[in-house]
């Protein structure tokens, strides 16, 4: 594993406002990290931080093993669209920023990288003619230009339909499949729940939980259910010995247990004294479930 992106105890503040107090994470090669927190909690500060925009009050960050000045070259970075030249077309875009970044780029591959995000049809048009879904394709293809190893993509999706927002997703998962690190945030955890390989949450200032779905969702959260089928009344001190929490209705009996690690004996105890299961279930926290709880 090559880390890509390391951040070391990073605080900043403005004046006497705190907005991070103590950030560490990294972020290994080829990941897609989902990066959360409400508004205002500090994303776009951090984001500012990492590409030298703003720097940290204290605290500390390498982008591939390289302070910032010498990384930069690696990270591409999500525009503000906004800032796009109304009377320019895409290539005379990409062409300029290629100049600008001082990446060598010829007119092929300014061309491909504008067909990888689905401009294709749209190159020799003026910016004004673009619909706010194109402008965001033009953000990214920017953000492509020398193909970086580092990718930051603050918001790529908002905004967009649903068919554009799939096209950009699977956009991202190109660039993971290519090696490619990207972090991204978004308000819609929906979708950043699928995306992402990891996410981290942040609030206060701090990274309130970090890891894979399978991490962040706590575990004694687990609701799984077991549906048993009656055809005699069941054994109450039997079920005690296997929950402390079940249902009795006239044909059936639901088990809950909050460990997956519970299941297998519970299964095993349930056939053993000939009954009948016909369903088991297990509810899993989404991301917004998660991020709910840790901001209540
Ligand atoms: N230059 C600045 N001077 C003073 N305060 C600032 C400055 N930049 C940001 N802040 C404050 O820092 C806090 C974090 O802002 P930031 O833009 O990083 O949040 P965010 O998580 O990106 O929010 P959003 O989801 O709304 O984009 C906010 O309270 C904001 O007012």
């Amino acid at each position: 594993m090559t880390t890509v992106l390391e951040v070391r105890d990073i605080q900043k503040s403005f004046g006497k406002t705190e907005v991070l107090r103590g950030v560490s994470f990294s972020i290994e090669r080829g990941e897609i990290f989902g990066f959360l927190g409400r508004n205002g909690a500090g994303k776009s500060t951090l984001i500012h931080i990492l590409t030298g925009v703003k720097y940290p009050t204290s605290g500390s960050f390498q982008i591939l093993g390289l302070p910032i000045e010498e990384a930069k070259r690696h990270i591409g970075v999500f525009p503000d669209i906004d800032q796009f030249y109304n009377e320019w077309t895409a290539m005379q875009h990409l062409t300029f920023f290629a100049k600008l970044q001082k990446i060598p780029c010829s007119k092929a591959e300014l061309e491909a990288l504008l067909r990888q995000v689905g401009l294709q049809n749209e190159m020799k048009k003026k910016v004004k003619q673009y619909s706010f879904g194109m402008k965001k394709k033009l953000g990214v293809a920017q953000a492509l230009i020398g193909q970086p190893d580092f990718i930051i993509l603050d918001e790529p999706t908002s905004g967009l339909d649903p068919e554009s927002a799939i096209h950009m997703r699977q956009l991202i998962h190109q660039m993971a499949a290519n090696c490619q690190t990207v972090f991204v945030t978004s308000h819609n955890l929906n979708e950043l729940e699928k995306m992402s390989d990891r996410i981290a949450i942040l609030k206060e200032g701090h990274i309130s939980n970090i890891g894979t779905m399978e991490q962040l969702r706590n575990v004694s959260n687990y609701a799984i259910e077991i549906h048993i089928m009656l055809d005699r009344t069941p054994e109450e001190a039997f079920l005690q010995t296997l929950t402390t929490r079940y249902e009795v209705n006239d044909t059936n009996v639901t088990l809950f247990l909050q460990k997956k690690e519970d299941v297998a004996e519970c299964i095993r105890a349930l056939v053993f004294a000939n009954y009948a299961i016909y369903k088991v279930t297990q509810k899993e926290q989404t991301l917004e479930e998660i991020f709910l709880q840790t901001e209540s």
